[in-house]
């Protein structure tokens, strides 16, 4: 196991705390939260169910054994357990390296509060060096893409990658997102897109980061 993986073990398992003796949770998607459904398997007698963002995740979750919920019928989630690209001092984020930005940011607004788990190599002063995930509906790529070049950015669609919405990805370059919350509502005003992954409007409520022998939450 390679030294970032063994990071991301870690903090997935310092997760489990936060969700025992929690009926339903919110399971986001991505290498961390991998370990995060391993880690959980073993309390699993303790969990009703998960609510799923992911093909992936719902496919990890059932090989567990832990029931996948649809959200429709869950109501309010008290938790959401999720991993992320970018996370600033405030908690905001960039979302969306696998593509599950739309489900996770759906799950995360129907949540009470929303752990974030990374390792530290994803903690950065200003949002914008990893690329700036945005979920388009297909025809509309092109015309998205031009509006983004008018903000400043560098749109490369993802090619090969269509969402578990059956959508297409555009990765936005070269960006240094000092307002995230302008810069969330103004993508999410351009026709055709169907979700960004900053996560500013709803940020994490709590982070856990790992660098090396310890784990920092804030
Ligand atoms: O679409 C994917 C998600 O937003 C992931 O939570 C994010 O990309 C982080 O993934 P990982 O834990 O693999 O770094």
């Amino acid at each position: 196991m390679s030294t970032q993986d063994e990071l991301k073990r870690k903090v997935a398992e310092a997760a489990v705390p936060y969700v025992k003796g929690i009926g339903i949770i919110g399971v986001g998607t991505g290498s961390t939260i991998r370990y995060f459904i391993d880690a959980l398997a073993d309390f699993k007698s303790d969990i009703e169910g998960a609510v799923s963002s992911s093909v992936a995740t719902t496919e990890h979750l059932k090989k567990v054994g832990i029931p996948v919920l649809d959200l429709n019928e869950t109501g309010t989630l008290d938790i959401y357990v999720d991993g992320a690209d970018e996370i600033n001092p405030v908690k905001q984020l960039i979302k969306g390296g696998g593509a599950a930005l739309t489900r996770e940011k759906i799950i995360a607004a129907a949540s009470k509060k929303f752990v974030c788990i990374a390792d530290g190599s994803k903690r950065v002063d200003v949002l914008g060096k990893f690329p700036l995930p945005i979920e388009v509906i297909p025809m509309a790529r092109s015309y998205v893409a031009r509006e983004l070049v008018k903000l400043g950015g560098q749109p490369v669609w993802r090619e090969n990658c269509v969402t578990d919405n059956h959508n297409h990805i555009i990765d936005v370059h070269n960006l240094t997102i000092t307002n995230p919350i302008e810069l969330e509502q103004t993508i999410n005003h351009i026709t055709g897109v169907v979700c960004v992954g900053l996560f500013a409007m709803r940020p994490a409520d709590v982070v856990l980061v790992t660098d090396g022998e310890q784990i920092v939450s804030f």
